[in-house]
């Protein structure tokens, strides 16, 4: 069935609808992904809610989706276009297409479409709205700002716990991805998943060894109302920041964040590690950054940046145990050589433990 992608900027592509028919326009912020693979990843990364994925990779759904590769228990997107769906998947391990998932939480998947022209757009005038509707004429009635989903609607409603470890890392879920938490557990932590906004006194009487700061949706300055109180947090365990959690760091400590042009989302960004200057290939998937010379006077200090455009992708606290990255060192989707990133972490849980508030 035919349908239309319209994009902020007056332009309409044609293609056609996959899924069942929709009745009420779906907006939201379309954003590419440049990935070849990890399309079950995406759909399911609460950091992607309400946004409209386009798939610059040119076949989608091959492989079907299978029971293993989600990164929450449902797809977050508020609509997908793809250049081509592939609808007869092939993999032993896949239950479903593509098409088939998102039918089943009334997600349209939009095929055919100029992938390459849209793209074109978004990278020439920046983020901007789309809608995907039966209707070839619509008027956006919303601004941008107004569709930035919320962290609250993603972040779990009561403290979750998992695995048996000794070291205990406290993950403050900002709508986090499975893969992290995945990632904790194979360093044999035990991990508390609490809600984003819990507060520094609830945490101190789980004892944490360290902190987590999660991935997740938005703009990170709605969170301003909490930033004392994870600074509070930050300042009294290990933390590492992921995504999100980076952006909130560097806001809790003075710093300042801003809307990229059109972010980054795919599964080879080069990112250089200024201790070491060895280059990364990782997983990315952000709009906003860390503004670099809002760092000045503050105590972070950037240890990761991106080698296309040196924006900051990672900091480091000069003297307190605390390390962030903008991008997925749990990668899924992409390359997993940043997953050192937790042995790190918990070394300097290590280092740390049985020095609680030696430092603060
Ligand atoms: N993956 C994330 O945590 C994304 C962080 C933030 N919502 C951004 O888009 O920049």
């Amino acid at each position: 069935m035919k349908n239309y992608l319209h994009l902020e900027n007056g332009s309409v592509f044609e293609g056609e609808l996959l899924t069942k028919s929709i009745k009420k326009a779906i907006t939201g912020e379309i954003v590419f992904f440049t990935g070849m693979t990890g399309y079950q990843e995406v759909l399911t990364d609460p950091s992607y809610k309400d946004q409209i994925v386009i798939f610059t990779y040119p076949l989608i759904g091959n492989y079907g989706i299978n029971e293993y590769d989600f990164e929450s228990k449902k797809p977050h997107v508020a609509g997908v276009i793809v250049y081509e769906g592939n609808m007869s998947h092939s993999h032993y391990q896949a239950k479903y297409s593509i098409g088939e998932y998102l039918d089943k939480w009334n997600i349209p998947l939009l095929s055919h479409v100029d992938t390459r022209a849209v793209v074109k757009n978004i990278r020439q005038e920046g983020s901007m709205q789309a809608a995907i509707t039966a209707e070839t004429a619509f008027t956006f009635e919303s601004s941008l700002n107004d569709l930035e989903a919320h962290v609250a609607a993603v972040s779990t409603k009561e403290i979750e716990s998992f695995g048996k470890g000794s070291k205990h890392v406290v993950m403050m879920d900002f709508g986090y991805k499975k893969s992290i938490l995945n990632s904790l557990l194979e360093q044999g932590c035990r991990v508390s998943v609490v809600p984003f906004d819990t507060k520094f006194e609830h945490i101190k009487d789980l004892n944490p060894d360290g902190i987590l700061l999660s991935n997740g949706p938005g703009d990170p300055k709605q969170l301003e109302y909490l930033l004392e109180n994870i600074k509070k947090i930050i300042t009294n365990f290990p933390t590492m920041g992921i995504c999100l959690g980076h952006q909130l760091t560097a806001l809790a400590f003075g710093g300042n964040t801003k809307k990229m042009l059109f972010g980054h989302r795919g599964a080879n960004q080069p990112v250089v590690d200024l201790k070491t200057k060895k280059v990364y290939m990782s997983s990315q998937n952000h709009s906003y950054e860390v503004d670099e010379p809002s760092l000045q006077g503050t105590s972070l200090q950037v240890r990761f940046r991106n080698v296309n455009d040196s924006t900051v992708e990672g900091l480091m606290h000069k003297d307190l145990p605390i390390f962030t990255t903008q991008y997925h060192p749990e990668a899924n989707p992409g390359p997993i050589e940043s997953s050192l990133l937790f042995n790190d972490f918990l070394q300097m849980i290590n280092e740390y433990s049985g020095r609680e508030k030696a430092y603060a």
